[in-house]
């Protein structure tokens, strides 16, 4: 059965404008990095449209060259466009000017020399090429996020489409008579407008399953952090500390947990109401997580209970962020909320490498019962003898 290369194209451009319509109503709301996806393969459907329509212009016309050319501007910067999708949603820094340039100069190069074929054809598939190599590349490279396998999809995708789309360069700058125009009856243009159907679907598929990838980490994120406050919430909190006990334990580095509960937080919500009490929730995870260096991890333990989990650090170092915090809320406290707001803290170093997060919890808790039995507004240490008031 003869396989009529046109209709083939026909195909193609029929797919990739039904995937610039469906991929914004299936994908609903969407992110920076959904937007450049579907922006990038509507660019590229009005690309194949305009290659198609081009053929039906008189060949070397005004609107022959005008059609070819924004056809190329087309699909180079949607290729751009999807370039940096890609790079977002792989959390790499986004390389958006290589691609940016490379889509000028094959658009301008293409225009400029229209009136040669073989330069023409040879140009714009080789820069072409060179989009789809760097891409590939880029979704190679190991990424930062915890990305799914769709990247090697894309992968495969960009590669099958890097080759036959040289080929066609390769025949078209240096076989002119072989390769005469893009829907000329060559295996090359065979090979292209078969590899171009199939990679379009699998773009396609990639492009949803990035997106779902990226929809169920914020769905993780989200589920991992204290809706009022922002900071971890106690599931979340309890399994990052244990992460961070075990490392403490295996390279025998100090670490010490810091609970801590607000002093009479019962009576700014009674006398100045519950958004008052909101507010100064949210006031301290704030002085918290900006106290805290790196690697710390703050969680709302409780209501108007904090812990803190601090890495390497020493009693002294955790003595030394307690008063920073302590001086932080007595100076910023009624200047931001319009009242006072002290807290009582435990702090509980990890005592052995049997010590177990569990334990500690335990004491730090204890520890902060008596430091609200002595008067509240400070914080106790739980290896220190404790007295409680008689
Ligand atoms: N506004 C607000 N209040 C909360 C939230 N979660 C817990 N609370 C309130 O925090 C208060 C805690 O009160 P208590 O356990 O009696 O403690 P306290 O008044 O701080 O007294 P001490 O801890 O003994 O100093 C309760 O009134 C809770 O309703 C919250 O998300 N927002």
């Amino acid at each position: 059965m003869p396989i009529d290369i046109a209709s083939l194209h026909i195909g193609l451009t029929i797919s990739m404008l039904t995937m610039a319509v469906a991929l914004p109503a299936v994908m609903g709301k969407v992110n920076d990095a959904a937007r450049r996806a579907q922006l990038g393969v509507i660019l590229q459907g009005v690309g194949w449209g305009l290659l198609l329509l081009s053929g039906l212009f008189p060949p070397g016309s005004w609107s022959d060259r005008l059609s070819s050319t924004l056809s190329m501007a087309g699909i180079s910067g949607g290729l751009a466009l999807n370039a940096t999708a890609f790079d977002l949603w792989c959390g790499h820094t986004v390389r958006a000017r290589v691609q940016v340039l490379l889509a000028v100069l094959m658009t301008t190069g293409y225009g400029m020399g229209f009136a040669s074929y073989p330069f023409r054809v040879g140009w714009a598939n080789f820069l072409l090429g060179l989009q789809m190599a760097l891409m590939a590349a880029a979704l190679a490279r190991r990424p930062p996020l915890p990305v799914g396998r769709w990247r090697w999809l894309l992968v495969v995708s960009l590669v099958l489409q890097m080759i036959v789309t040289v080929w066609r360069g390769v025949l078209g700058a240096f076989y002119t008579e072989l390769y005469p125009t893009f829907l000329a009856p060559h295996p090359v243009n065979l090979a292209f407008a078969l590899v171009a159907n199939a990679t379009a679907v699998l773009s396609l598929v990639g492009i949803l399953l990035a997106h779902r990838d990226e929809a169920a980490r914020a769905l993780e994120r989200l589920a991992a952090l204290d809706g009022l406050t922002g900071v971890f919430n106690r599931r979340a909190w309890l399994v990052q500390a244990e992460t961070e006990l075990a490392v403490s334990v295996r390279y025998d580095h100090p670490l010490a947990v810091l609970m801590i509960d607000l002093d009479h937080f019962k009576q700014i919500n009674d006398t100045r109401g519950h958004e008052a009490g909101d507010r100064a929730l949210c006031f301290v995870a704030e002085a918290l997580r900006t106290a805290v260096r790196a690697g710390d991890v703050v969680g709302r333990y409780g209501g108007e209970e904090f812990c803190v989990l601090m890495n390497h650090a020493d009693h002294d170092a955790a003595k030394a962020f307690d008063r920073r915090l302590r001086s932080h809320l007595a100076e910023a406290g009624p200047r931001e909320l319009g009242h006072d707001l002290t807290y009582s803290a435990g702090i509980a170093m990890r005592a052995s490498r049997d010590d177990t997060l569990d334990a500690m919890l335990r004491r730090a808790d204890a520890t902060l019962y008596v430091a609200k039995a002595q008067g509240r507004a400070r914080t106790l240490d739980a290896h220190m003898p404790l007295m409680l008031p008689a």
